[in-house]
């Protein structure tokens, strides 16, 4: 495939890196420094773009390929409050996106076990819940979106459960969640490319589930294979799909 990427960072590069690995064509990078050759005329050369940009430039990047029919796989975070938006624009220009918020395997694993285990939490409220997320000190969105979808995922099993809340440790602003409130906690240490806990803590004990991200590489090699997945696809669809 001809892959157009959108960002080409620490992401990116690494999206670059397996896309060559598996047969793929680099025809369009676009950065900060030369964003104005994103244009419908230069996506026309790509058969699929590939965003991992910033939540400021996403929204562009994703309205940019619908108006020049591309397929876009977007990894960007921090646009989530869009969604719907960009979902009917989707679907009324009859174009083609895939968005996640965690393209590796071992996530999309842990995605199914958090909601297995706040069902079976409903019987059990001694204990109390909460989300813990550390990344790296350049991430730009908080909470991640990966936290975003374990908070759903909880929020939409745990009946006790109705909303989530966002505190970043370090910050001074310390939250107070109310009994139906799930606090996600957000730590921003150098260098961890991504960590995500749930705990379920008692008077007695505690229950943690964890995933560690060792690397970026299996965000990055998910993106590639999300972008073989949509080849002839048409509509709006979700990591999710591809596990299912
Ligand atoms: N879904 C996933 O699996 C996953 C995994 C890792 C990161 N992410 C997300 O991907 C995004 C990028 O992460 P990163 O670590 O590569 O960040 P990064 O800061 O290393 O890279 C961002 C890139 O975007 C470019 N950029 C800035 N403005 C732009 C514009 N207007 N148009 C196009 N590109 C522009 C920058 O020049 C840079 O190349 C973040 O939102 C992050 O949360 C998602
Ligand atoms: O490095 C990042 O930024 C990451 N962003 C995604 C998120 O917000 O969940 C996935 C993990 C790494």
């Amino acid at each position: 495939m001809k892959i157009a990427l959108l960002g080409y960072g620490k992401m990116g590069q690494i999206i670059e890196k397996f896309a060559l690995e598996r047969g793929h064509e680099i025809v369009l990078k676009i950065f900060i420094d030369n964003q104005d050759e994103l244009t419908r005329q230069n996506l026309k050369a790509a058969d699929v773009a590939i965003d991992f940009s910033t939540p400021d430039s996403v929204l562009n990047n994703i309205y940019t390929c619908f108006d020049a029919n591309v397929p876009i796989v977007v990894g960007t975070t921090g646009w989530y409050g869009k969604l719907q938006e960009v979902k009917n624009e989707c679907n009324n220009s009859n174009n083609t996106l895939l968005y996640g918020s965690n393209f590796s395997i071992g996530v999309n694993l842990f995605f199914k076990l958090n909601q297995t285990l706040a069902k079976l939490m409903n019987s059990y409220p001694a204990y109390e819940v909460q989300v813990e997320e550390i990344h790296h000190t350049q991430k730009l969105d908080a909470p991640s979106g990966t936290a975003i979808t374990i908070a759903e995922g909880i929020v939409d099993n745990l009946d006790r459960k109705t909303e989530w809340l966002n505190e970043v440790v370090g910050t001074n602003v310390e939250m107070f969640p109310k009994a139906d409130q799930l606090l996600i906690e957000s730590h921003r240490i150098e260098n961890i490319p991504g960590t995500h806990t749930v705990i379920y803590s008692s008077e007695v004990d505690e229950i943690e589930i964890k995933h560690t991200a060792h690397s970026r590489a299996g965000f990055a090699l998910g993106a590639v294979v999300a972008a073989e997945w949509l080849e002839n696809k048409k509509g709006f669809f979700s990591i999710t799909d591809i596990f299912e």
